[in-house]
């Protein structure tokens, strides 16, 4: 097996955020094998690759999204969340084919790509196109087909048999780069019997959950209305909690609430750009943070972001919620940081193999161009990264040691023919 050195300035992200500047990583069979300052010696490794002028960190991890809605990006913009959904979103979605899927797919991909995601979080519908474009493209992905209990008791049965049927084609495959999660859309638009059905198939499958959760104050209304308590309590009482489960969104809670997702160490997928643009609300993560609860970053679609650049929630985690409690320390850079990094591993439950660079875990990193005046003067690269930074200063993008961005050249996908074919395909919808 190959063996590759990359010596620059590396950001380790590590539990103790360690800097090196004069730094190196080794990789060898899509594994780190060392991390660490340069070694006087390089002789040894088959490539050398000299990346000073170059940051190297941890790749990001987008905890929630919906690749194929790139397709809808800039359809219905200064919209909130249910007229969003149900007037626009659901009408054009129903027209979705698998084809729709995969070229609005292969936008996100590309996007995600460019600025810095390495692995990705994806609830959507005809999955196998997202799960092949995985395989094509080098990516890392938990994907999941969302289930919208909204329709007859055959369709949903149809559902969940698709659900299982891709967890079982799907999970753990492209060399362990894609594993699966059971995904009932939301306590809204499932029934508790639904949601039911969907948890069983997941114990039995032994497959996490991820739901859309505490989204606005409309659906805490309607959860207490239609089943006396909010839907933290709701979910809890179904016994979703008893399964590794990643929540997205989490913006409407209680102190108690936030006690009982750490309680139960549910994951938080915090989307802040979403929430704000679609005016739901700001998430409690200085309060989640305090209290142990691990909460990550994600974008959702790009029909309520607009674009899928983690750099851009990163620097928002840091500064919103100083804005919102009045207080400049809370979510200070590093622990950020950490949210687009090493707490997304663990909101993918790969916290032992992703999100730092580490000796043993996977060679999933990024380079940034820090020879430029937004980088220095270059005495605090983590104070750059994230508040100076930008998914524009991404160069190159690696997953399992393969370089999927190199030199800004995309080498797995092919970005001309995304783009015709996804306005090709927006095109024939009827709006
Ligand atoms: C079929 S699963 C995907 C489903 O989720 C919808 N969706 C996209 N963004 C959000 C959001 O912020 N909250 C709730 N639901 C959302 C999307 O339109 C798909 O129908
Ligand atoms: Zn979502």
């Amino acid at each position: 097996m190959k063996t590759i050195v990359i010596h620059g300035t590396v950001l380790t992200v590590n539990v103790q955020n360690e800097v090196i500047f004069d730094g190196a990583i080794a990789y060898e069979n899509g594994k780190l094998t060392y991390v660490g300052p340069t070694p006087i010696d390089l002789s040894s490794y088959d490539e050398v690759i000299d990346a000073k002028g170059k940051y190297i960190m941890p790749g990001l991890v987008n905890t929630h999204g919906h690749l194929g809605m790139s397709l809808l990006r800039g359809y219905s913009d200064d919209t909130p969340l249910q007229q969003w959904l149900e007037e626009k979103m659901w009408p054009l979605e129903g027209q979705f084919t698998g084809e729709h899927v995969k070229w609005g797919s292969s936008l996100s991909i590309i996007e995600m790509i460019r600025t810095g995601t390495t692995t990705f979080v994806d609830m959507y519908d005809h999955m196998d196109e997202v799960a092949k474009l995985v395989v094509e493209t080098g990516q890392r992905a938990a994907l999941c087909r969302g289930m919208i209990g909204l329709c007859s008791e055959e369709e949903r049965k149809q559902k969940l048999a698709d659900s299982v049927a891709f967890s079982r084609e799907w999970h753990n495959q492209a060399d362990g780069r894609i594993t699966v999660m059971m995904a009932p859309h939301a306590p809204y638009t499932c029934s508790p019997e639904f949601i039911q059905q969907i948890l069983d198939k997941a114990e039995e499958l032994n497959l996490p959950m991820h739901i859309h959760m505490s989204e606005t104050q409309w659906e805490v209304a309607q959860n207490v209305q239609d089943y006396g308590v909010r839907p933290v309590a709701h979910l809890e009482n179904l016994g979703v909690f008893n399964r590794p489960t990643l929540v997205a969104h989490a913006v409407h809670l209680t102190d108690e609430e936030i006690d009982i997702l750490a309680k139960y160490d549910v994951k938080v997928s915090h989307n802040i750009v979403s929430n704000l643009k679609l005016a739901s609300g700001v998430a409690p993560v200085p309060k989640m943070l305090e209290k142990g609860v691990s909460v990550s970053l994600g974008t959702d679609s790009t029909a309520s972001n607009n674009n899928l650049n983690l750099f851009e929630e990163l620097k928002l985690a840091a500064i919103l919620h100083k804005g919102v409690t009045f207080d400049p320390i809370v979510v200070p850079a590093e622990v950020a940081l950490r949210m687009a990094t090493i707490n997304g591993a663990d909101g993918v439950f790969q916290k032992d193999q992703l999100g730092s660079l580490e000796v043993g875990k996977a060679a999933d990193f990024i380079m940034l161009d820090a020879n430029q005046a937004h980088y220095h003067p270059a005495h605090n690269p983590i104070s750059h990264v994230v508040y100076a930074g930008n998914g524009r200063d991404v160069t190159d993008t690696v997953v399992a040691g393969k370089f999927l961005m190199r030199n800004r050249e995309l080498l797995t996908i092919d970005e001309e023919r995304a783009i015709f074919e996804a306005n090709r395909m927006f095109n024939l919808l009827k709006r």
